[in-house]
């Protein structure tokens, strides 16, 4: 892949149960470019959501670097001072999550989700209320998020999203709790926004269909790299 926004190499991730170690990510390299999309695949338990947490910075490696907009994060240098913090603030301007449930703050509605976020990446919010039109859900932009669905949730996480005008954004199974037709909804607004913006996509899913959405494919379940 050309114009590499993510370079992975070599990353390796362990837990520990009880008195064994189990390792999760094994010395794992791929990258990916610019606009790119990247379906994570392989059985329960594979590492997918562990992959997604590392790059978004929920888990530390054990060894490894990731490199994203030309800006390093190495495992050895973790501890170093400064590099948690260079890194917080590149997840927190250019990464753009989206989990299986949408993690919406409780207190806020709707359209200050949206606008928190675009803040919170240091743009301007002015405009949050689009991004609620764009995913048709600009009626609901005062209610609270347990005042509106599942997938109007999942529709405002997307908002959040693309209002911080992410360079990346990590999805794992974003509408694994949504019915089919909903699912498809938000996926196909997903993919499109994914495209029209420009942003690459790493998507976590055990839906062969969707994966083959995506121009690129990683299973886990059999550790092989892009
Ligand atoms: N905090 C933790 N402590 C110990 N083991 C963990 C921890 N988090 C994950 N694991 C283990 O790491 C392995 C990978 O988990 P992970 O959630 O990444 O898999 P997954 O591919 O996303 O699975 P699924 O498709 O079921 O969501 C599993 O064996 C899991 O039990």
């Amino acid at each position: 892949m050309t114009d590499s926004l993510l370079a992975v190499r070599g990353l390796s991730k362990h837990f520990i149960s009880g008195n064994e170690t189990v390792p999760v990510i094994e010395k794992l390299s791929f990258t990916l470019g610019q606009g790119q999309s990247l379906a994570l695949t392989g059985r329960s338990g594979s590492g997918k959501s562990t992959l997604l947490n590392l790059l978004c910075g929920l888990e530390w490696p054990d060894a490894g670097t990731i490199v994203m907009q030309g800006q390093v994060f190495d495992a050895g240098r973790a501890r170093v001072r400064g590099t948690t913090e260079a890194w917080s603030a590149l997840r927190r301007q250019h990464i753009g999550v989206v989990f299986q449930e949408a993690n919406l703050m409780p207190a806020l509605s709707l359209l200050d989700n949206v606008r928190f976020r675009a803040r919170l990446a240091g743009r301007d919010p002015k405009n949050s209320e689009d991004w609620l039109t764009r995913l048709d859900i600009s009626e609901l932009a005062g209610r609270y998020p347990d005042q509106v669905s599942g997938g109007q949730r999942q529709r405002a996480a997307l908002a959040m999203v693309f209002a911080m005008e992410p360079a990346l954004i990590l999805a794992d199974e974003p509408t694994g709790s949504l019915d089919r037709h909903t699912s498809d909804e938000v996926i196909r607004e997903l993919f499109s926004l994914q495209v029209r913006y420009g942003c690459s996509l790493v998507l976590a899913t055990h839906d062969a269909e969707l994966a083959d959405s995506c121009q690129h494919h990683l299973d886990l379940g059999h550790l092989s790299g892009v």
